[in-house]
């Protein structure tokens, strides 16, 4: 057994790609948790997350390593997920551990995704989030007393890898001391013996109290197929054993401890788990939303001060589901439900749509959470879907009558306000006065010379500028008046200036030369060394913070960020506040009924061109009928747009001349088939396969 001083808790924070997983494999294979050699990735299990190389689903592994000191030390690593819709779990990881491995890819240099993911360690410490507009530089400076971190340089084996100039970025970026700075290679294991050490050596021991009753962090759950669900937890304070009674913080729910015991890192009961460790708990319980992650678990008869930190899941993005064929409804719900088990995050609920039948309304994290979850539901259960376009939970301030406001205002209340989880629930004979849109903080890395296409992109999806500034040692951070719409900023201009003359560090793959040249280049706060001939790096690029829709991240922002910069951006975001919207509704109308799968807030600017595009898309669409079809589109109640489609008598067996009766049977059964799949559109039958195109951003 371990007590808390043989113990270290840690996780690691890294970008997408940038290789965690392969770095997790190599040190169970070091300490012998898994034979060399077996599968890669052990520790990312969905498929999807396999076909996609992307971690979803926060895993954790305890490694057993004897330090030169002649002790035995129980090494938890907990494995985070590498997207932004999936910030949550990784700050639920990094609430289990003392010290965080800040890995970055030696060729990529400090990406958005683990500047947001060290906000976030930041945040577990100190709660300053949102820090609107402050350089990230100055933003660290007082990180390092909090989590301990454990820079690292990872590939350091490929020719691109500039480990001097990422160094020396990290250390600008993270206020990291250079030599403090691991350089390693996951693939290769180059540098790894010397990492097992550090970790003893710099992160802390947990510091709970033994004596204390008992004081469980619920940080993962998931659902296993024969023992339900299955907690992960780390025991902060006093002792956990097989067979204790115990109870959630946040419900009072009581659960029996069946098993208890450790990762290593497949399950391996060990009947208790002491103050410090970090393991699995079986309660017994089916439903995975039962065991609310983030919450405190204690002995039912002794409550205990529950830990900060917990919020319960808010979905923010929602999307209606529905069967592709009308008589899947049933499958369609079973395997929902299905995934719905291991995946707590989701909320479902029923919900019927005129155009497309019973379905679901679902409610998830993210944009990605929803791609996810829809691949799983085809991949895994073979599911025929069609998703809505994914909607976000706008609040409608109603105006009511001005008796009854004037009535509410002297009392103090506040104006009445819908949370909209579907458009459909827009409030069409109410008059709204007010609408609220949720938004992001969004965090975008770009080399200097995209830097004007991304502002051009972010204006026009009604983005607020917070943050500019430069990165990898020479930080100027200008205000967004220096800064026109279209992307021209003379602070740009200054810079490359500044960096033309940047000469090229040699790039060499041994650790201590590379981390002195870094240590140099940041005493002397010159950034020239951090330019690389890899490409883009360091000094090149440019930090910028946008307030933006959520709904634009749920639409088509990130692809067409991808577009405008050829690729080169990075990008993350943290959930942002509710700010007014000058948004309308804009529905079609066929023969004069609307659609109500179809109906989306637009902003109010928009919405006739909008309107136009979508009737003229419907037309193409449609093929034309026995009967006169008149389009329409509404904003706010108006009709802004209209196409007459004109009658034309259809026989599907027309081509069939000359008597061929199996050849005309055929197509009728064909048409017959078809029909399952087709939806009514204002009395009008139009195919499935129509909707996903319609709903296209
Ligand atoms: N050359 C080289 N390649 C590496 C190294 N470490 C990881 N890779 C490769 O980089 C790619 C991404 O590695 P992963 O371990 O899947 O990255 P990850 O950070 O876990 O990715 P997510 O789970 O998506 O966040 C894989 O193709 C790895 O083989 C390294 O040290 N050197």
């Amino acid at each position: 057994m371990f007590p808390p001083e043989r113990i270290r808790n840690f996780c690691i924070i890294a970008h997408i790609d940038h290789g965690k997983s392969t770095l997790a494999d190599r040190l169970m294979q070091l300490t012998g948790a898994v034979p060399a050699g077996s599968r890669p990735q052990y520790l990312d299990k969905l498929q999807v997350e396999r076909e996609r190389g992307i971690t979803i689903k926060a895993q954790t592994a305890s490694l057993v390593y004897r330090h030169a000191d002649g002790h035995d030390y129980l090494l938890n690593l907990i494995d985070t997920p590498g997207h932004v819709d999936f910030s949550y779990e990784v700050s639920r990881s990094l609430a289990a551990c003392q010290g965080a491995l800040l890995l970055v890819d030696a060729s990529q240099g400090v990406q958005a995704q683990t500047v947001a993911n060290f906000y976030l360690a930041f945040e577990q410490e100190l709660a300053l989030l949102p820090l609107l507009n402050k350089t990230v530089a100055n933003f660290y400076l007082a990180f390092e007393q909090e989590l301990a971190l454990l820079p690292l340089l990872n590939k350091v084996d490929l020719p691109s890898a500039d480990p001097a100039a990422v160094a020396a970025q990290m250390a600008a970026t993270f206020d990291v001391v250079p030599s403090d700075v691991l350089a390693v290679s996951a693939k290769t294991g180059l540098g790894l013996r010397e990492l097992l050490p550090a970790v003893v050596e710099r992160i802390p021991p947990p510091a709970g109290q033994p004596s204390q009753p008992l004081r469980l962090l619920l940080f993962d759950a998931f659902h296993d197929e024969y023992r339900g669900v299955v907690c992960l937890v780390a025991v902060v304070d006093g002792r956990l054993r097989a067979g204790d009674k115990l109870a959630a913080a946040s419900s009072g729910s009581e659960y029996e401890a069946l098993e208890v015991g450790i990762l290593a890192p497949e399950p391996h009961p060990t009947g208790e788990l002491l103050t410090g460790q970090v393991g699995y708990v079986i309660p017994g319980i089916k439903d995975v939303k039962a065991a609310r992650v983030g919450d405190t678990w204690h002995l039912a008869r002794q409550p205990v001060e529950p830990l900060p930190g917990f919020k319960p899941i808010k979905p923010m993005v929602f999307a209606g589901l529905y069967p592709a064929s009308a008589d899947d409804y049933e499958g369609l719900a079973a395997a929902i439900e299905r995934l719905g088990l291991n995946d707590a995050s989701v909320t479902v609920k029923k919900e019927t749509s005129d155009a497309l039948g019973a379905g679901f309304r679902c409610g998830f994290l993210g944009p990605l959470h929803l791609e996810v979850f829809l691949t799983r539901l085809q991949q895994e259960h073979s599911a025929d879907v069609i998703s809505t376009a994914p909607t976000v939970p706008y609040e409608v301030e109603l105006a009511g009558d001005p008796q009854h406001q004037q009535q509410q205002q002297q009392q103090g209340k506040e104006k009445q306000r819908l949370v909209l989880e579907s458009v459909a629930e827009y409030p069409r004979n109410q008059k709204v006065s007010a609408i609220y849109e949720p938004t992001v903080l969004a965090t975008i890395i770009v080399p200097q010379q995209y830097c004007g296409a991304v502002m051009k992109l972010a204006v026009a999806r009604r983005g607020t500028q917070l943050d500019y500034s430069f990165m990898g040692g020479s930080s100027s951070s200008s205000s967004s008046s220096s800064i026109d719409s279209a992307g021209n900023s003379s602070a740009s201009a200054a810079a490359a200036d500044e960096h033309a003359g940047s000469s090229s560090s040699s790039s060499t793959q041994d650790g201590v030369d590379v981390l002195s040249a870094a240590a140099e280049a940041a005493d002397t706060g010159d950034s020239s060394s951090s330019s690389s001939s890899a490409g883009f790096l360091a000094s090149d690029r440019v930090l910028l913070r946008y307030q933006l829709p959520l709904a634009e991240l749920a639409g088509d922002f990130y692809s067409k960020l991808k577009s405008a910069t050829q690729g080169y951006a990075s990008f993350d975001y943290e959930e942002g506040p509710l700010r007014p919207a000058d948004l309308t509704l804009l529905e079609l109308l066929v023969n004069g009924k609307a659609v109500d799968a179809l109906g989306r807030l637009v902003p109010t600017g928009d919405a006739v061109r909008l309107g136009r595009a979508l009737t003229a898309r419907m037309r193409t669409l449609l093929d034309r009928q026995q009967y006169e079809v008149v389009i329409q589109a509404s904003a706010g109640g108006r009709i802004v747009a209209r196409e007459t489609m004109k009658a034309l008598r259809k026989d599907v067996t027309a081509k069939c001349y000359g008597g061929d009766v199996s050849r005309k049977r055929k197509l009728l059964q064909k048409q017959k088939e078809g029909k399952k799949r087709l939806r009514q559109l204002g009395g009008l039958s139009v195919p499935a396969e129509v909707f996903p195109e319609l709903l296209k951003p």
